[in-house]
């Protein structure tokens, strides 16, 4: 079965999500010969017309190759792009691809990825919430939301406490972050887990001073506490504190991984399969991290086709943490967008075994929701946080 037509559609709605980011999918359909249609998806947050441009130049390595042969296609770009390790669009869009082809594998093998790629290690995938603390300001407005959650079954909790702060933060921030997240902590008991958000905003000495004041809430992790590039800082961190340190949504290769696994920078990897390579590289970094005794927590934050082949990635992995879990605070066109859906019960999701990656998706929204590939607008609030929390009180 041969690739004959991929085709990059972007989607929006004037529906709001969470997050600005949220408000747009880049979903990639890739066509066979024999008329299967296979689904993946980009990453799109203020990379929408870059990303949709770039899906148009990587689709060239990929027309006319053989759908089966998942490896040896996502090794033909590897070998074409110079600066493939450099480009975030070059590897969001093979990751896309390499998605949409192993949905085509499954379908065509009339199997779950999950058999794909060795059988399910887990019947049932554990989640955390995140997307839940919109327009969240106040302590009191994180206590009663996050009570919410927990009423809904989740057993973890993400979120940025931050606010405003950029690079430093000073006592009053310090002080603000604090009582968040202590009012989280009281709300949703011992038992909860919890995740700090930096989103990867501050400085070492900065980051250094809020593990000293949240480490007494014991979350599960400090995710991004430093800048994805600032290797010192990372290293800084490190040697300053003892909470244990998420990262990894950014990592686009498997050689790029290697480097924070082999520095001891991270306890738990947080690779994103929409842009670390697909299911064929996601599925080694997985791998690399078990023999680094470092455990996975997919990133997980875009759209319905990520959502599906991360439940599935998750299925498998001997070294899995917990998943991050959008689905209850998508817009609903994103969860009406699949047929079947993946809801969560008791902070669990059950891993379908429908062929491919498991979605059937409504040909129909697909055509209603296609939009322009244009940019995103850019406000004060910047597009990577949860809409309505980039304030103080
Ligand atoms: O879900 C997360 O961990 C995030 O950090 C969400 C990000 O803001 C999002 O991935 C930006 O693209
Ligand atoms: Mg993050």
């Amino acid at each position: 079965m041969k690739i004959q037509e991929i085709t990059p559609i972007v989607l929006s709605s004037k529906e709001k999500g969470a997050a600005t980011w949220a408000s747009t999918m880049i979903v990639v359909k890739v066509e066979t010969t024999d008329g299967m249609v296979g689904y993946g998806e980009a990453v799109p947050t203020l990379r929408v017309s870059q990303v949709f441009s770039a899906l148009k130049q990587v689709s060239k390595g990929f027309m006319g190759q053989e759908v089966e042969r998942v490896e040896r296609n996502y090794h033909r770009w590897y070998t074409q792009d110079f600066y493939l390790s450099r480009s975030f669009e070059s590897a969001t869009s093979l990751s896309a691809i390499d998605i949409a082809l192993w949905d085509l594998l499954g379908k065509e093998l009339g199997a779950p990825l999950n058999k794909l790629l060795g059988g399910k290690f887990r019947d049932e995938v554990p989640v955390y919430a995140n997307g839940w603390y919109k327009d969240c300001v106040t302590p009191q407005d994180f206590s009663v939301r996050a009570k919410e959650v927990v009423g809904k079954g989740y057993k973890g909790l993400k979120f940025d406490p931050f606010g405003a702060y950029f690079d430093w933060i000073d006592e009053r921030g310090l002080k603000q972050a604090e009582e968040r997240v202590k009012a989280v902590r009281e709300s949703v008991g011992d038992e909860v887990e919890i995740m700090i958000e930096h989103h990867g905003r501050f400085n070492a000495n900065s980051a250094i001073s809020i593990a000293k004041r949240l480490e007494k809430y014991n979350p599960l992790f400090m995710e991004e506490p430093v800048h994805h590039e600032d290797i010192e800082g990372y290293r800084k961190y490190r040697s300053h504190t003892q909470v244990r340190v998420a990262m990894g949504e950014r990592l686009i290769g498997l050689k790029e991984t290697l480097f924070y696994l082999r520095e001891g920078l991270v306890d738990i990897l947080q690779p994103d399969i929409t842009n670390v390579g697909g299911v064929t590289v996601g599925r080694k970094v997985a791998s690399m991290a078990e023999a680094f005794d470092v455990e996975i927590a997919f990133h997980n934050a875009f759209g319905s086709i990520q959502n599906a082949v991360s439940i599935q990635l998750a299925s498998v992995i001997p070294n899995l943490v917990i998943l991050e879990n959008f689905y209850d605070w998508f817009p609903k066109w994103k969860r009406d967008l699949v047929r079947n859906g993946t809801p969560v019960e008791n902070g669990r999701v059950k891993v379908p075994d429908r062929p491919g990656i498991g979605v059937e998706v409504d040909e129909e929204l697909l055509e209603e929701l296609r939009a322009d590939p244009v940019p995103l607008e850019v406000s004060d609030e910047p597009v990577w946080v949860v809409g309505g929390t980039w304030r103080g009180y």
